[in-house]
Order: structure tokens, then sequence, then C-alpha cells
């Protein structure tokens, strides 16, 4: 059976995510198997080069190509240790999915300008680097069907979890939360999907901000403060959190200054931190309001959360309280531990590419019509 290697590096730029994945020809879903995992660490320097691209308004192409180039070489690496560590040699390989590193996300555009979505990477350059046929760009075709380009990843939570007699929900909490309402197999309808908004980029941003380091582990600074429930109203009124789908959003909404502009100023730290894990959980349970009433759809029974906010113990009790009625279940127990669902997206859209199948769900990105996503660079 076929292998594929799904690379994703998100919104977090925490590293580049490479997943082995097999697939089953003979299915139409094609039955993604996780078989091997890497995480390759973002080196210091080229996290801070693309933090600097993704908020800078003119940034030099000399910049652009050395960050390209470094991000290139990264992905290099992070396929040559996922060879190493499953003991695959490099020909059984089919393709290797691409998805580079998003600097900006306008699917609606900018002051008045055109649509556009900026993944940085280089095909070309990987290609040349593995000797393996790469799959990229993704976005891009759904983004000229009039799509939103983004969440991709609802299409293959369908492949993976759409079960018989009941409703799910499938979250994604990266540095943004997507979500996906999957009606039961029996019902024709396809998932609905959209972003719900940040997850842990403001929570990121915040705890760096004050404690340093990349994340609050577990949540615990959070769980150690109190929701500020004024400050959790005036950031709820950002429109965005009401805008009916297909949506999709990022760092170019969600940022430290956006936070800076609602507070008062006189909150202790780490209540910010709480009433902004408060703020993911309550988007998330307005996104699942709007989602339902769309779909006309009862109270899902189970919620999937995936992404690295599926470690943080404080957000998933949070969501608990917002959705009672939903059993949270792990990713896991389907064999797609909560971390690689992503990069294993990617590798299932480029096995859809080379099948000539469509990757998008125009009920999700709102796209004119089921698109067949990506192009090939062949080895
Ligand atoms: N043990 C943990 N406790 C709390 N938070 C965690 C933990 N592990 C990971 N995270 C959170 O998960 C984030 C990384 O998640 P992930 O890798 O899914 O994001 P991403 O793929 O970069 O984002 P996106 O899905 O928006 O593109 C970290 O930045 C951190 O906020
Ligand atoms: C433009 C872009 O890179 N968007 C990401 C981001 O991270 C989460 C959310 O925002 C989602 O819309 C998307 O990623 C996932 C993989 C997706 O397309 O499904």
């Amino acid at each position: 059976m076929p292998l594929y290697i799904g690379l994703m590096s998100g919104t977090s730029l925490d590293g580049i995510d490479a997943a082995l994945v097999e697939m089953d020809d003979t299915s139409e879903s094609g039955r993604p198997r996780l078989l091997a995992s890497h995480a390759e660490p973002m080196p210091a320097a080229l996290r801070d080069s693309l933090w600097a691209l993704c908020h800078t308004e003119r940034p030099s192409f000399a910049e652009l190509a050395a960050a390209e180039d470094l991000f290139c070489r990264l992905q290099a690496d992070a396929v040559a240790a996922l060879l190493e560590v499953s003991g695959t040699p490099r020909e059984t390989v089919e393709a290797i999915a691409s998805h580079g590193q998003t600097i900006e996300h306008a699917p609606l555009g900018h002051a008045g300008g055109p649509a556009y979505t900026l993944q940085l990477d280089n095909p070309s350059l990987l290609a040349e680097l593995t000797g393996l046929c790469v799959v990229a760009d993704f976005r891009r075709r759904d983004l000229a069907a009039g799509g939103q380009a983004a969440p991709l990843a609802p299409a293959f939570h369908q492949a993976l979890f759409r079960a018989e007699g009941e409703w799910q929900l499938v979250l994604n909490l990266g540095g943004f939360a997507n979500l996906t309402l999957l009606p039961p197999c029996e019902d024709p309808r396809p998932p609905l999907g959209f972003d719900s908004g940040p997850a842990n980029a403001l929570l990121d941003a915040w705890h760096s901000r004050h404690r340093g380091g990349h994340f609050d582990v577990d949540g615990a600074w959070a769980a150690s403060g109190r929701v500020d429930e004024a400050l959790l109203g005036r950031l709820l009124t950002e429109p965005f959190f009401h805008l009916p789908p297909p949506r999709s959003t990022g760092r170019e909404l969600f940022h430290l200054e956006w936070l800076e502009k609602r507070l008062s100023g006189r909150e202790r730290p780490e209540d910010v931190q709480a009433t902004l894990a408060e703020l993911t959980a309550a988007s998330v349970a307005l996104a699942v309001e709007m989602a339902r009433e769309r779909l006309q759809a009862p109270e899902p029974a189970r919620l999937i959360p995936c992404g690295g906010g599926a470690h943080n113990r404080d957000l998933l009790a949070r969501l608990a309280r917002r959705l009672p009625t939903t059993t949270l279940v792990s990713s896991a127990d389907s064999g797609w531990p909560a971390d690689w669902l992503e990069a294993g997206a990617f590798a299932w859209l480029a096995w859809r590419r080379l099948r000539g199948l469509p990757g998008n769900l125009p009920s999700v990105t709102g796209a004119a019509g089921p698109r067949v996503l990506g192009g090939i660079y062949a080895p």
C-alpha cells in the first residue's frame, strides 16, 4: 500500500510535524493509517525570522528567500529523520505533502485588494533535497474557486471519524481553533467546519510576555487565575466570533495588540491568562451552537480534541464545562494521537491529489465546487 509523508508547520511556529501515513487505494476514504511520526523542532533563529515575517508589512525578498531556504532544509531534515526512525526505505514513499509556513492569510483580501493566502514553501528545493515527489500549494485552488482556503482538515476528519448513529465534533486546538461537525454515516449531508477563533495563539503570547517560555504547560498558570467576566465580554464582541461560516482567521486579526486594546490595564496577568483560556472555550461553544443550528443537529455525542491544545488540561476542563452533554474522546483511540492529525491531513490530501480526487469540502470553505488541490513537483 502506498506511503505518504505529511509535513505541517502550524501557526504556533514550534516545529515541523512529519507523519508517515499508509493509504489504502481500494477504499474511497483511503483509510489513512498513521505508521510513524517525528517532530523536528524549529531553531530559535528561524522561528524569530518567520515570526518577524508574519508581523512585518514590508519584508525584503532576500529575507523571504533566506527564511524559505532554511525552512525547506528543515523539512528535508524532518523527512530524513522520519525515514530513519521508522526504518522506511526512501523509494517506498510515493510523495511528500508540504503545507509550507503560513505567513499571511487574507481570504477576503486586504484593503479592497484580491483574496490571498501565503504559505512560504519551496517544493522544488524539497524535491531536489529528498529525491521524492512533492505535492504542495494545497490552499490556493480553493481560494481561486471562491473559497476560504481553510480549514482543509474537515474532509480528513470525515474520512477518519465519521461513525454510525452518532454526531461528532472534531476540534483542532492549535494556534487557532477549527471545528468539524460530522453527521452520522447514515446522514448524507456533508460536514460543516470553520475556524472558531484563537486557541493557543494569544495564550502563548501572553504567557511568553509575562513568564517567558513557549507556552503555559497544562494551562497551570491559567488555572491559577480568575476569569474576568467584563474583559471576556469585551473580547467576545469581536465581530469574527459572530460571523456565519464559511470563515477562517489567523494572526492578522488576533494578536497581542488586539488584546491590549481591550484591557483596562488593571487586570492581574494570571487573570488575563484565565480569561484568554475561557475565550477559547467560549468561542468554541459559540461556534458549536452556530454549526448545530446550521445543520439542525442534536448535541454531538463525542468531541475529539486534537492539536497541541489537547494536552492543556485547564483548557479541556473549560470546554467540558461549556459542552456538558458531550463526551471528550481521545483521537488516539482511532489510531491518531492528537499531535499528528494535521500532518496526516496533508498526507491524505497529497494522496487525493495524485489520484485526481478533490480535497476540499465546499460546505466548509464555501468554494464554488469540489477541487483537486495542490501542485505536483516530480522527484
Ligand atoms: N502540555 C501542554 N500544555 C498546554 N499547552 C500545550 C501543551 N502542549 C502543547 N500545547 C499548546 O499547543 C500549541 C501547539 O499546538 P499545535 O502544534 O497543534 O499548533 P499549530 O499546528 O502550530 O497551530 P495551527 O493548528 O493553528 O496551525 C503550543 O503552542 C501550546 O500552546
Ligand atoms: C491559513 C492557515 O494556515 N490556517 C490554519 C490555521 O491553523 C488552524 C486554522 O488556522 C486552520 O484554518 C488552518 O489549518 C488547518 C490545518 C486546516 O486547514 O484545516
